[in-house]
């Protein structure tokens, strides 16, 4: 094992070399290094969970060093092939060909997200491969953005600042770019988890009236932070004049939010997602949104991603679209990083992670 500052700047040579490049590691580092774990990383991940890896001393490692455009995918199969630990990112889908790709070898996944639907938890379970994930850490920043998208799109913010920008900004007008306020509304948590209850804590200040939510049955533990009731989805869509949608995306929440729960909300209603694009039917949002059954949707997520720019969605002025950003500050991605980074090296050690998912 190496030590010492000069082990530690050759490890980091040959860590961050471009694929396939060994830096100039003589015969006895190579030596050395082949008793260290080895580990993919799919992309060029923030600064603290880098560090983590390279100092660690017990792991080399080969890094996707891009954080523009994703590991091509035969690349990708190419790399896991005898490694012990992956260190992936949402984009990566982590299935049977790539678990057959990597081998025997593989002990550990570590995704630098909260969600882990771009996981095959079938297949991982199978194999006995342990899995990391990053809930927790992203929760601020994830709650924030929901309230910053939703003020945004209820608040008509975009299509002001377009107005104000390209000489729509005539007299002042008395019903010009009314939207609708958070002030004795009802406020929808579809799926209410941590983030959920963030995001009712945000919004309590703004003086709404009430907050109900629906999830696979009642989470009085968590309801009772914010004094929220529990009501089944038609409820739901019935009453929120904001629905946000915070829940996994798994088989039982694919689409959920269809035609029919669309039709059931009132005309005046905003709808939020912050989950994942695969929990909304894309064509049913665009016919309630063209057609004015709800008022508004702002959207962080998206099937596909990116979501092409010729898509009808893009086309309405009541749809606000961001790209995927809700855990995007600077804090947060670092502690992702740095908490992906730690559950790999734990889980390749044999011991608890600090977040392991339950397979
Ligand atoms: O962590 C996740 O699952 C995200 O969507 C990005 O923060």
């Amino acid at each position: 094992m190496w030590s010492g500052r000069t082990a530690l700047r050759q490890l980091q040579r040959i860590a961050l070399a471009p694929s396939g490049v060994t830096g100039g590691a003589t015969a006895k580092m190579q030596r050395e290094m082949s008793t260290l774990q080895r580990v993919y990383v799919t992309r060029q991940i923030p600064p603290e969970g880098l560090k983590i890896l390279q100092e660690s001393g017990q792991v080399q490692f080969e890094l996707w060093d891009s954080d523009d455009v994703p590991v091509p995918r035969k690349e990708l199969l190419q790399k896991v092939k005898g490694a012990d630990g992956l260190l992936c990112v949402l984009t990566e889908k982590i299935d049977a060909e790539l678990l057959d790709a990597a081998g025997p070898n593989l002990k550990v996944i570590s995704t630098m997200s909260v969600g882990y639907d771009h996981l095959f938890l079938q297949e991982l379970k199978k194999r006995g491969i342990r899995v990391g994930y990053t809930p927790d850490v992203l929760t601020d920043a994830v709650a924030e953005l929901t309230v910053a998208l939703l003020l945004t799109t209820s608040r008509r913010l975009v299509e002001a600042t377009h107005e104000a920008k390209t000489g729509g900004w005539g007299t002042w007008r008395t019903l010009w770019l009314c939207g609708y306020e958070l002030a004795n509304s009802t406020v929808g948590i579809l799926g209410l988890g941590r983030i959920g209850v963030a995001i009712a804590e945000r919004l309590a200040p703004f003086k709404v009236k009430k907050f109900i939510y629906t999830d696979v049955a009642p989470r009085p533990e968590l309801a009772g932070a914010i004094n929220a009731e529990y009501v089944s989805l038609d409820e739901l869509a019935k009453q929120s004049d904001f629905l946000t949608v915070c829940c996994a995306l798994t088989p039982e929440t694919r689409e959920i939010c269809n035609e029919s729960l669309f039709s059931k909300m009132k005309k005046t209603s905003i709808f939020i997602n912050t989950s994942r694009g695969g929990v909304v039917n894309q064509e049913d949002l665009y016919q309630a949104l063209s057609t004015g059954q709800i008022a508004a949707a702002g959207l962080d997520v998206t099937v596909p991603e990116p979501l092409p720019t010729n898509h009808p969605l893009f086309t309405l002025n009541n749809c606000v679209i961001l790209p995927h950003i809700a855990s995007a500050s600077y804090t947060t991605r670092n502690a992702m990083s740095a908490l992906a980074a730690n559950n790999l090296l734990l889980g390749l050690r044999g011991q608890p992670m600090i977040k392991e998912l339950k397979l």
